[in-house]
């Protein structure tokens, strides 16, 4: 009943039952999922123009385009229990953070929510969208009068967040490319139908000039503001979607670039006949304008909802007329908001307006009798069920073409990231130097038996510490990507954890076979063949830990913050626990375990053992009684209580469970949350 909106008034799209044998659809029919696009036969590039994705992957005839079903919305309400609010009982209150509200948007329209801070504005985009917390909503959506199915519906909407998630290093060009190949389905299409396609959606957005810029961060100047949003906003829509979700794409963008991009939306949804909807905060006259309604909300409830005009002259027949020359985003701002110092004043008008657009949508609703009741429309729409027959495939390649474009990806990012390259080889060379004129050539004599050791445990720490640290850092930024590329249903959490443990683990398995190998011979370890192999195994069995160790806290945690402040406390405890500080059997029975978990210990008892078995000490600078083998070393620091193979089968085992582990955490933690 309340769907209803002076646009339908002045019945500016009549919806018409469509029939099915007027869609002409387009479906290549030779079946293989590719990644490089020159390698590839062309197979249907035309059936992916952008003027047509509505339909994501089918060809449908304008006319039928035109009687495309909208998007719908129902008596939504949505409440969450706040846990400091206690009623009477004592159990924490609910609070209704929207109260039915009602809407719909039709196929090429451009739809801006809007309402003072804290009106609900997102609230009832994540409603939509689906991306909800742990609230409870009420209410039906629909599109083309079919309750949303969480399976399809991930690829038929899409949702740009209000803050850009990409990677730094990949060119824009690179970026718009990656997300059509993972995006599309490569059952449907060629490798390099979806480049066209992606080349179409950048030419689209106007983003020619700068398709070869890199995207850029704090660090390494990339595309301007307006850019990165466009080139965020390319990103969802080279998926196709049926609907466009933005929240506030205008914020942190000045009023020129603002404009441009809105009407980059608006072209985009009249020229493909998609739905957009966007919450929006103080647009300009030339913004607002460009929308064809506005949803207008206050206190969590609809006070309008239509075109521009329209609400200006609802207002005004309640008594609230725009001045003249005044923009009429503010305007609606000022009578919708409710003030600290005014607020019953301010409530009171708010509650006449919800009271005035219901009785509104009331009337409108029974004109619209029977054709507009929020099932009736839909179901004759339904028949063409496109978002099922389209978006319903759970990912769109291959297990192995997935992995194969996303190492490719994340190897682009790792190699072009100059300055991290630079500070891992300066910080590979620095440690050489020190390491290893510290304790360089060590000889066999007594003062060396301490040195020895003390570069036996000091190495792995250092190791551990600093294969770690970085990734405390990187993965949790790039799990926020994945997170919301894994929204969009575009890829496994196996081969992304595949392309990013890959990426992380060989370069520094590379830098840290550099170092030991060096440090070896500069120390003056026992020249021998076999230890040196065991050395290079046991420290490269030790980065393989510190990885996943990393990987395991990194997805476990949600912010860079928490994981660096848990990390070094984690691995401070296993430095603690690794033998050399303090006697295993001084360690109460309560505090042993950890020393049995501490990879830092077994890579240095696994060293230990491997250098100091079998070797003999000469007296020379002995102070007191002389030690004469390195067994009798070992004994001393009870580093052979557990075997030399035994630690390195133990750092085998740490790897497989930490990276099963990490694996397992992200999995759990990145499932896309759908609440329909
Ligand atoms: N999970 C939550 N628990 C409790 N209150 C919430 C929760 N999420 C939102 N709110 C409250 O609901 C109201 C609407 O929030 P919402 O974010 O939708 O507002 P908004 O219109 O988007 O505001 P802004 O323009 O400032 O982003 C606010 O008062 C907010 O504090």
């Amino acid at each position: 009943m309340s769907t209803a909106s002076s646009s339908d008034t002045k019945g500016s799209r009549p919806e018409q039952p469509l029939r099915l044998d007027s869609v002409s659809v387009t479906m290549p029919s030779i079946k293989h999922s590719v990644a490089n696009a020159d390698a590839l036969p062309v197979k249907d590039t035309s059936s992916l123009s952008l003027s047509l994705p509505i339909y994501n992957e089918q060809r449908v005839t304008p006319e039928n385009i035109a009687n495309a079903g909208s998007l719908r919305w129902k008596d939504i309400s949505y409440d969450v229990v706040v846990a400091k609010d206690k009623d009477e009982h004592g159990k924490p209150k609910s609070r209704t953070l929207l109260s039915g509200v009602s809407g719909q948007a039709q196929p090429g329209e451009l739809v801006a929510i809007m309402g003072s801070s804290g009106a609900g504005k997102t609230t009832l985009l994540n409603c939509l969208t689906g991306r909800l917390g742990t609230g409870t909503l009420a209410g039906t959506i629909t599109l083309d009068g079919k309750p949303r199915d969480p399976k399809s519906w991930k690829r038929a909407m899409a949702f740009v967040e209000q803050d850009d998630a990409l990677y730094a290093n990949l060119t824009v060009t690179e970026t718009l490319r990656y997300a059509a190949l993972l995006r599309l389905s490569s059952k449907k299409y060629t490798a390099k139908a979806k480049i066209a396609h992606a080349d179409e959606v950048l030419e689209s957005l106007r983003l020619t000039k700068a398709k070869d810029s890199y995207i850029g961060d704090g660090l390494t100047r990339g595309v301007s503001g307006g850019e990165r949003k466009r080139v965020s906003i390319g990103q969802e829509l080279v998926g196709a979607p049926r609907v466009l979700f933005l929240d506030e794409p205008t914020s942190g963008l000045d009023s020129n670039t603002s404009l441009a991009l809105i009407e980059n939306l608006k072209a985009e949804a009249e020229k493909t006949r998609r739905i957009v909807v966007m919450t929006i905060h103080q647009p300009s006259f030339e913004v607002i304008s460009m929308c064809d309604k506005v949803i207008l909300l206050s206190a969590g409830s609809t006070c309008y909802q239509g075109p521009v005009d329209d609400a200006l002259a609802h207002f005004a027949s309640l008594g609230y007329t725009c001045p003249p020359r005044k923009n009429p985003a503010d305007f609606f701002l000022d009578i919708l908001t409710i003030n600290a110092a005014t607020h019953a004043e301010d409530t009171a008008r708010v509650q006449k307006f919800h009271q005035a657009y219901r009785e509104l949508a009331e009337r409108d609703q029974e004109k619209r009798e029977p054709s507009s009741s929020p099932s009736s429309p839909v179901q004759s729409t339904t028949q063409l069920q496109t978002t099922e027959v389209n978006h319903d495939a759970e990912f769109s390649n291959n297990w192995f073409t997935e992995a194969r474009l996303l190492n490719e990806r994340a190897w682009k990012d790792v190699l072009r990231n100059r300055a991290v390259l630079i500070a891992d080889i300066t910080r590979t060379f620095v440690l050489i130097i020190i390491m290893g004129f510290v304790f360089f050539r060590l000889g066999k004599g007594q003062p060396s038996i301490q040195s020895r050791v003390g570069f036996l445990f000091m190495w792995p720490i250092n190791q551990f510490f600093v294969t770690m640290q970085p990734v405390l850092t990187t993965f949790p930024l790039e799990r926020v990507i994945m997170l919301r590329e894994r929204s969009a249903g575009s890829y496994r959490v196996s081969t992304f954890y595949t392309a990013k443990a890959l990426t992380t683990l060989i370069p520094n398995l590379i830098y840290s076979m550099v170092a030991s190998s060096i440090l070896y011979w500069m120390v003056g370890l026992t020249p021998d063949a076999g230890k040196f192999f065991i050395w290079l195994l046991t420290n490269a069995l030790e980065i393989g830990a510190a990885v996943a160790f990393g990987f395991v806290i990194s997805s476990a945690v949600p912010t860079v913050q928490l994981a660096m402040a848990i990390g070094p406390l984690i691995v401070v405890t296993f430095l603690i626990f690794a033998g050399q500080l303090i006697a295993t059997t001084q360690i109460g029975w309560w505090f042993r375990w950890l020393h049995y978990l501490s990879p830092i210990g077994y890579a240095y008892s696994a060293h230990a053992q491997n250098e100091l078995a079998g070797l003999d000490f000469t007296c020379e600078g002995a102070v007191g009684a002389c030690t004469q083998t390195g067994d009798q070393v070992l004994q001393i620091y009870a580093l052979d209580v557990v075997s030399k193979w035994l630690c390195i089968g133990v750092l085998v085992i740490l790897n497989v469970w930490w990276f099963l582990m990490a694996y397992g955490i992200l999995r759990v933690s990145s499932k896309p949350k759908t609440k329909m």
